[in-house]
């Protein structure tokens, strides 16, 4: 469900025009939805209400601050992969007993600033993680609530580059190894043993991947305890996927996903942690651009809109699908056009959609993809000196701008001139 619809022949983010929002602020820019966001939460939070569940937002999925205090004001706590993001869960009140620290290369200053901080867990990905956590609890006289993140070797038969539970891939500790890294965490100083972890993979729309770890998660869940550790929560992490493209395959709904979950867990007396991100944010946002050119060449036609890859990198990097439309809703019968709408930036991979019938469109409309909530804005880059385009956020009738578009100043002022070449 998503609130980006046509009214009146026009495209409406909730209430509001977007191309009244296009007119005031300019182009390219994404758009947020905040009954979007709501509804999301809800549906994903409705589907465990029966069970002792706790839900850290994936916040690399988009990690505005406006974002993201919208949904820890509706409930959510964070799942954070670097200090940046633990310092913004935190400058928006998230409260640090809602907030896990996942990641493979957690530096010395990030693991300082979480023991400090006094957040819920630690997800340790390695032995030699565990060992500098210890060493670094110890020196704060603190203690410090770990979980492991552990691999659980399942194909979640989704795309390559974000697919994580894999014995092959870098994330968590292999699952025959368990046991004995829980062994040797319970003997060493500054380390309060409080759980288990598992992430598999993202856009996951199959159940039977889930079904496969959550399984093999819960029975050593069984072993781990009868070896006297204590395992009050149990993090199945996120990873469910969103419809991108119509005709696909549905993705699972939350409560489908839910159910397997509970087969496996209901029975282990745990709080049960969720990490999603995806399917919180995907659908709640779009990146709106204008048509410059409508260029034809030789059997194909382009259309060069104002964002490029720099703004969305998701189509070349992962193949993805984003729908893209006029903003101006076509005629029934209307005329259509094949085109693929590419942006200003030097290579042939600028793209966001390739082969597209579309109603035909003109330079000066305006367009915008789909389904651009998640992996969006975090993802985009200054590449060929583009500045970071502006992020909205509707609430009924009204926008806000919660992340200005970055001057060309303020990115060309981050280069530093060495001395030699003063003057
Ligand atoms: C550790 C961890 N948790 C949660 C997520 C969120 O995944 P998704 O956005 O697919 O729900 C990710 C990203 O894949 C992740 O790496
Ligand atoms: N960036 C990826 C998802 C990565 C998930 C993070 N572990 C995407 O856009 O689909």
């Amino acid at each position: 469900m998503n609130h980006f619809e046509f009214k009146d022949g026009e495209l409406h983010a909730e209430d509001i025009a977007v191309a009244q929002i296009a007119d005031e602020i300019g182009t390219p820019f994404y758009c947020y939805s905040t009954a979007t966001l709501n509804r999301h939460y809800d549906v994903f939070c409705e589907a465990f209400s029966d069970i002792d569940a706790m839900v850290c937002y994936a916040m690399k999925a988009n990690s505005n601050q406006a974002v993201l205090k919208t949904l820890a004001d509706r409930g959510a706590g964070a799942d954070v992969v670097s200090g940046g993001e633990l310092l913004r869960a935190l400058r928006v009140g998230i409260d640090p007993k809602k907030i896990m620290f996942s990641g493979v290369g957690k530096t010395i200053s990030e693991i300082d600033m979480a023991i400090a901080s006094q957040i819920f867990c630690f997800n340790i990905e390695s032995e030699n993680e565990l060992a500098l956590i210890s060493a670094r609890a110890v020196d704060a006289g603190m203690n410090a609530h770990v979980s492991f993140r552990i691999n659980p070797d399942v194909d979640a038969r989704t795309h390559a580059k974000i697919s994580t539970g894999k014995k092959s891939d870098k994330f968590g500790i292999a699952y025959d190894r368990a046991e004995a890294i829980y062994r040797h965490a319970a003997g060493l100083p500054g380390i309060r043993i409080s759980g288990i972890d598992m992430h598999i993979g993202s856009q996951i729309i199959d159940l039977e991947p889930f079904d496969q770890a959550f399984d093999r998660l819960a029975s050593l869940v069984g072993r781990l305890r009868n070896a006297g550790h204590e395992i009050s929560h149990v993090d199945l992490g996120g990873g469910l996927g969103v419809p991108y493209k119509n005709g696909d395959a549905t993705p699972p709904e939350p409560h489908a996903y839910a159910e397997v979950v509970k087969r496996h867990v209901r029975g282990l007396g745990a709080k049960i942690v969720f990490e999603p991100g995806r399917m919180l944010v995907a659908n709640a946002g779009i990146m709106v651009a204008r048509v410059l050119y409508v260029k034809r060449a030789e059997g194909k036609t382009f259309v060069i809109v104002d964002a490029a890859m720099n703004d969305l990198i998701r189509p070349t990097l992962y193949e993805a699908w984003h729908e893209i439309q006029p903003v101006r809703e076509p005629v029934a019968g209307g005329e259509t056009m094949v085109a693929d709408i590419v942006g200003p930036i030097c290579e042939s991979g600028d793209y966001l959609g390739k082969d597209r019938t579309m109603a035909r469109v003109a330079e000066g409309d305006l367009v915008f993809v789909s389904s651009a909530g998640a992996y969006g804005a975090v993802q985009s880059s200054t590449y060929n000196t583009r500045p970071l385009i502006a992020e909205t956020l509707v609430k009924g009738g009204e926008y806000a701008v919660i992340r200005e578009r970055q001057t060309l100043d303020e990115l060309i002022g981050l280069d530093h001139m060495p001395d030699w070449l003063e003057g």
